[in-house]
């Protein structure tokens, strides 16, 4: 609620609260404060990649103003000169790293090679999609604008960690007035997930995208990690020149994931995905039968006031979802079991 938001002095973003919306049915939201460990915050969001094996897609992403701490949820602590995630940090690791490290445990569990994992790394900017891990004839790293993306196999967390961080090396970032490393688009890091299904019995209730070829069945989930681009009020940002029609650029790309999820959430018959790149790059994962959970970071300071309340609105849009999810998808299903 607005009229309960903390009566602080003015202060860092590093003392920004998070709001966890989950918008799958049977999920309380909750609220974390500055003091909240990534630790804890994690242990409500893993549920959610027990559900990617069932055969569900996957979106998890950070929404809120610039320098609220969204890539702080999303990856951990960073600073202009050092993007490293590092194993060795791991009490402050963020979403994307445990969500990755909680994949692999899981496949662990399963039959050995029944299971394997791609990963991309995108950025999404001024309406662009830059593909983060792509490699020019010299072998060097760099952004490279195309729709369609690469895609690594993995094997590991420390090998995902290592693809992470060269594309988080290329991510656009200026200085604003209220955040000087502040992110200038959105980062979509997903993993695909192949399992070989032995028969189609055993997915019968997934509503996972189900391919089928000569010999072999397979059923592919996604899951999609997004540290969104902040949010902002021009005036209070004081951005211009490039700096100004990129925000333009992330404010109209917000407001068209905002229409998506309204959509959805009022179940009408068109969902404007392809209003937006970035719409249309999620649509797996937030339409259809995907589970949505939206990191609302918000600051603490009531000079945000403003940008706090716009956050909850878009919060609010996001719980909504969980109305307007159609059915689910059958499977088609095997001569087995026919
Ligand atoms: N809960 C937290 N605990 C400690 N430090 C935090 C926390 N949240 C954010 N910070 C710190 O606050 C600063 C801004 O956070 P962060 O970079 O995550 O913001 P952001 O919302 O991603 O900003 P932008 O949209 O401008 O990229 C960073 O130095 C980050 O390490």
């Amino acid at each position: 609620s607005p009229n309960s938001l903390p009566q602080l002095p003015e202060q860092s973003s590093s003392s920004s609260s998070s709001a966890l919306f989950p918008s799958f049915p049977g999920s309380e939201s909750q609220v974390y404060s500055a003091a909240e460990s990534q630790d804890t915050v994690f242990a409500d969001v893993a549920p959610l990649l027990t559900s990617l094996l069932d055969g569900y897609n996957v979106c998890i992403m950070a929404y809120g103003q610039t320098g609220s701490g969204k890539t702080y949820t999303m990856l951990g602590p960073q600073s202009e000169d050092d993007v490293t995630l590092s194993i060795e940090d791991e009490l402050e690791l963020g979403i994307i790293p445990r969500a990755t490290e909680e994949v692999f445990r899981l496949i662990s569990e399963k039959p050995s090679g029944s299971h394997w994992v791609e990963v991309s790394v995108v950025e999404v900017y001024n309406n662009e999609i830059f593909d983060l891990l792509a490699k020019d004839s010299c072998g060097r790293v760099f952004g490279v604008k195309r729709d369609v993306v690469t895609t690594k196999e993995v094997h590991s967390t420390i090998k995902f960690l290592q693809l992470v961080d060269k594309g988080l090396q290329l991510r656009v970032k200026h200085p604003t007035l209220v955040h000087a490393h502040s992110s200038r688009s959105h980062l979509v890091v997903t993993l695909t997930i192949t399992m070989k299904a032995v028969s189609a019995d055993s997915f019968a209730s997934s509503p996972a995208q189900f391919e089928s070829t000569e010999k072999l069945k397979h059923i592919k989930t996604k899951l999609q990690l997004v540290d969104l681009a902040g949010s902002e009020c021009v005036g209070m940002s004081g951005v211009t020149g490039v700096a100004l029609r990129e925000t333009s650029f992330i404010n109209r790309s917000l407001s068209a994931l905002s229409d998506v999820l309204g959509a959805i959430a009022e179940q009408r018959s068109h969902i404007p995905y392809r209003n937006s790149k970035l719409t249309h790059l999620l649509q797996d994962s937030i339409g259809g039968n995907a589970k949505l959970l939206v990191m609302l970071c918000v600051s603490p300071c009531q000079k945000y006031v403003a940008e706090s309340l716009q956050s909850l609105g878009f919060g609010t849009r996001a719980r909504q979802v969980q109305r307007g999810q159609v059915k689910k998808r059958n499977l088609p299903v095997s001569s087995k079991s026919k």
